[in-house]
């Protein structure tokens, strides 16, 4: 920093200092007087108030960064679903109370500013949110870090239901603007497309030169991203396409209008919307202009932007670690190689050397389908010289295979990026698999299944390449700003040091003994449950079943999650009352909750949404149920209501056949917010069970081993279908059209046949085994004492699942990079 720039003042702490702050941004920032401006004027003067106190400690940061030049971690994703970001930036910055005291004192309700956010919906599920929950933690954890991505105009759909059907409807949350991004165009980056490639006579070995055909310019927003309370403040930087001249003025007086304006729209495509499917990748060509798009202005902006001039690349993997989350990013391997060897002049293998230090491979599924391949045909229209980079990656690669298993030519088409069935294209897990130096797996078992199954070709040559993290989850948003009661009860009992140390919540193992604090407990559940009520009236007009269970099961609609099984556990729960086979006073009055977006063009899953909504529709109208059952599936299920529902839960379920869910982490989730899981073992669902015992943890199903064998018998879902009749009879009340009006045909036709005929993920073979363990579940929530008992030792035991752990696994085991105290 010049001499002549003095320091920058750190607002005072303070309400008075906070209402001058906030009167200042409303005045001179919007323009208004108080008694005129609008809601959403007064919550962009509170958010831009807010970024004052966060605004000095972010320059801090990227000043010592600067002068440091501290090895950092760059996160590379497709998808960060960040929430709601006001409510982040109170906490970080330690002025809720402050700020809501301020607010009062103008007559103003800080709850009421604080709805007026649109969320940025900029991711599809679990891996958006693990991006976001990561870069939180690398911030608390004062781990040098930026965040890399694309800032779509349209985020997540905003799902509604008409007549029990899924319509989406476009997410332009930033109609109104967003204060808390700040636009670098001065940074803006030129993305190039298309073209051929040439010879390049005086180059070095490998090089060529590349010609592209069109072009389009990356502006950069920047989103701070605050650590909890700890002075640093990272950065999250994510790019937006523009046109390189808006307008063609050529063109425009040529009298060609829209002409002059169509390489504007053109461009602009490519960060206009988030492509909505979760673990289907869509081939779609503009999904890969996306891709490469935020990959190359990323590692043009730190190589050309963030590192000295004179900086000697041949150092880059000691200064920078690029993550890959998940294969969407994997084009930034041959795009490093393309910038050290065909623009820095380099030799083949000087640049392969660094490129194979530079980058690790988070893979976050165990679908074969979910696995991205682009077709070579596709690739070298869009990036000609990407794809010869691949073909020579692949041709040496090919040789160290052959080397290492000689005349297993099998071997070598089975591990070669370059598929040739059903036609050629790159697979890109392998692409990822070869160029970086560690791949991980989100949990236990699915790095274990990796290793075996999915990559195990890989696994025997280069074992040392495979590691796990088990995913985690940032205890600010999903436990102190999601459940305030409980965190105020926590915090009474051990102190607040859990919030960013969370294994301290051990502390609370005896409380789990002692009557009070389940009492205690209780009451924290009950409150949350009668917010979670008002918010679903207020928002839905859902009823809840009085006072009942709270069974929820919230995550995107696939078939592997099934949501088909829960729905089978209604269906016949209902089929037993009604036919007088179960007596109604028997059952527990219980809500099941829904919440689940379907990928516009995933018909079984919408399907199920609509079966789910006619059934609840049923139900929900049945007065001879005498509120004891209720089903509520309220729409648009996103981070702002997973914060309201998940501390109400009393179960949580996580029911995917086991073997095919990574990990998840809405199982995490509600383990901290007390709730007991009903679950297989699938995924993280193996280590939550672990830790806070079987005794707490409702097991059911067909272990992984199990249902593959019984894969490789042959499944015949018809057998479980005539074998067990109550699963008969819910089926046959499906199909028979009870729950929607006599209509035989449509989704319950196909869902019939899907399940009787086909059932991929074997919801029928499990659904024996799932009826018993609900009627465990019913049988236990009866004990409102040992009940508690074990969701007081869910918490307790689930400090593991916290981000900052998975953080430092990364750290240890992957990135070595190292946590910088910016108050040193
Ligand atoms: N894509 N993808 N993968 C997922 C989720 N659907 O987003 O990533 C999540 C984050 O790793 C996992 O928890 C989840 O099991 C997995 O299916």
């Amino acid at each position: 920093m010049s001499e002549n720039t003095p320091p920058l003042a750190v607002p005072e702490h303070s309400v008075e200092s906070f209402t001058r702050a906030f009167l200042r941004e409303l005045n001179y920032g919007r323009g208004v007087d108080l008694d005129r401006a609008s809601a959403n004027d007064k919550y962009y003067a509170l958010s831009r108030a807010v970024r004052h106190y966060l605004t000095t400690r972010w320059l801090e940061t990227l000043r010592n960064q600067y002068r440091d030049q501290a090895k950092t971690v760059a996160y590379l994703s497709a998808e960060f679903l960040l929430g709601p970001q006001l409510e982040n930036a109170l906490l970080a910055a330690d002025l809720e109370d402050i700020a809501r005291e301020s607010l009062a004192n103008l007559g103003l309700d800080i709850d009421e500013l604080q709805a007026v956010e649109e969320e940025p919906g900029l991711g599809n599920g679990g891996l958006g949110r693990l991006a976001a929950c990561f870069i939180d933690s690398l911030a608390t954890m004062n781990v040098p870090t930026v965040g890399y991505g694309i800032r779509y105009e349209y985020g997540i759909f905003k799902q509604t239901f008409v007549d029990g059907k899924q319509v989406e409807k476009p997410d332009h949350w930033l109609h109104l603007g967003s204060p808390w991004e700040l636009p670098h165009p001065e940074y803006s980056v030129d993305v190039h497309f298309g073209g051929h490639t040439e010879d390049k006579p005086d180059g070095s070995d490998g090089a060529r030169t590349w010609i592209p055909s069109w072009r389009v310019t990356a502006k950069p927003y920047n989103y701070m991203v605050p650590g909890y309370r700890n002075g640093r403040v990272n950065t999250l930087r994510l790019w937006s396409a523009r046109a390189r001249h808006d307008f063609d003025l050529r063109e425009f007086n040529a009298g060609e209008y829209t002409e002059a304006v169509r390489a504007r729209t053109f461009a602009e495509n490519i960060s206009k919307v988030l492509y909505p499917e979760d673990s289907t990748p869509q081939g779609k060509e503009l999904r890969l202009q996306q891709q490469y798009f935020f990959v190359a202005a990323s590692l043009h902006d730190f190589i050309e932007h963030v590192l000295p001039r004179d900086y000697d690349l041949k150092n880059l993997p000691d200064r920078i670690i690029w993550q890959l989350n998940d294969t969407h990013p994997v084009i930034a391997v041959p795009e490093l190689m393309r910038i050290l060897v065909d623009d820095k002049g380099w030799d083949w293998a000087d640049a392969w050397a660094v490129t194979q230090k530079s980058f690790a491979y988070t893979c976050h599924t165990l679908l074969p389908e979910a696995l991205e391949v682009w077709p070579v045909d596709l690739m070298g229209k869009l990036l000609p010289r990407h794809l010869e980079i691949i073909y020579r990656i692949n041709e040496e690669f090919l040789e160290e295979v052959r080397a290492a298993f000689p005349g297993d030519e099998l071997r070598v088409r089975r591990m070669s990026i370059i598929a040739e069935q059903p036609g050629r294209a790159v697979r890109m897990a392998h692409l990822a698999t070869v160029a970086g130096f560690k791949v991980n797996g989100v949990a236990e078992l699915h790095s274990e299944l990796l290793k075996d199954k999915v990559l195990n070709d890989f696994a025997q040559m280069w074992p040392e390449k495979f590691t796990n993290v088990t995913n985690g989850v940032t205890p600010r948003r999903f436990i102190r700003l999601a459940n305030p009661a409980l965190s105020e009860l926590i915090t009474a009992a051990i102190g607040d040091g859990w919030i960013t140390d969370l294994e301290q919540l051990r502390g609370l193992e005896p409380l789990a003994d002692d009557a009070e604090f389940r009492h205690a407990f209780r009451e924290v559940k009950g409150a949350n449950k009668r917010r979670l009520a008002k918010v679903l009236m207020d928002r839905d007009g859902i009823e809840l079943a009085g006072d009942g269970m709270v069974d929820a099961m919230v995550k995107r609609l696939h078939e592997y999650k099934r949501q088909s099984l829960k729905l089978l556990h209604i269906v016949s729960l209902y089929e037993g009352i009604k036919s007088g086979r179960i007596p109604l006073e028997s059952v527990t009055p219980r809500t099941f909750v829904f919440g689940a977006k379907a990928a516009p063009g995933y018909v079984r899953a919408k399907e199920t949404i609509e079966l789910i909504n006619a059934v609840g529709r049923t139900i929900n109208a049945d007065a001879s149920l005498k509120g004891r059952l209720k089903v509520a599936f309220p729409p648009n299920y996103n981070v702002t209501l997973a914060e309201v529902l998940i501390p109400a839960a009393d179960l949580s379920e996580q029911i995917s056949l086991a073997g095919k869910e990574a990990s998840g982490t809405g199982n995490m989730k509600f383990a901290l917010n007390g709730a007991l899981t009903i679950g297989t073992d699938d995924g993280a669902n193996v280590e939550i069970r672990k830790l806070v015992g079987d005794e707490n943890f409702f097991l059911f199903g067909m272990t992984e081993p199990e249902a593959s064998s019984l894969e490789s018998r042959g499944y015949d879902p018809g057998e479980y279908y005539e074998s067990d009749p109550e699963l008969k009879a819910a089926l046959n009340l499906i199909a028979s059209g009870h729950f929607t009006d006599g209509e035989r045909g449509g989704a319950v036709a196909s869902i019939f046949a899907s399940l009787t005929e086909r059932d991929r993920f074997m919801a029928l073979a499990d659904f024996r085994s799932y009826m018993d363990t609900q009627k465990k579940v019913e049988a236990a929530y009866l004990d409102h004492e040992s009940w508690s008992r074990s969701a007081i030792l869910n918490v307790a035991r689930s400090g593991y699942f916290s981000s900052d752990r998975s953080i430092q696994d990364y750290l240890d085991r992957i990135w070595g990079a190292k946590p910088i105290d910016q108050n040193a």
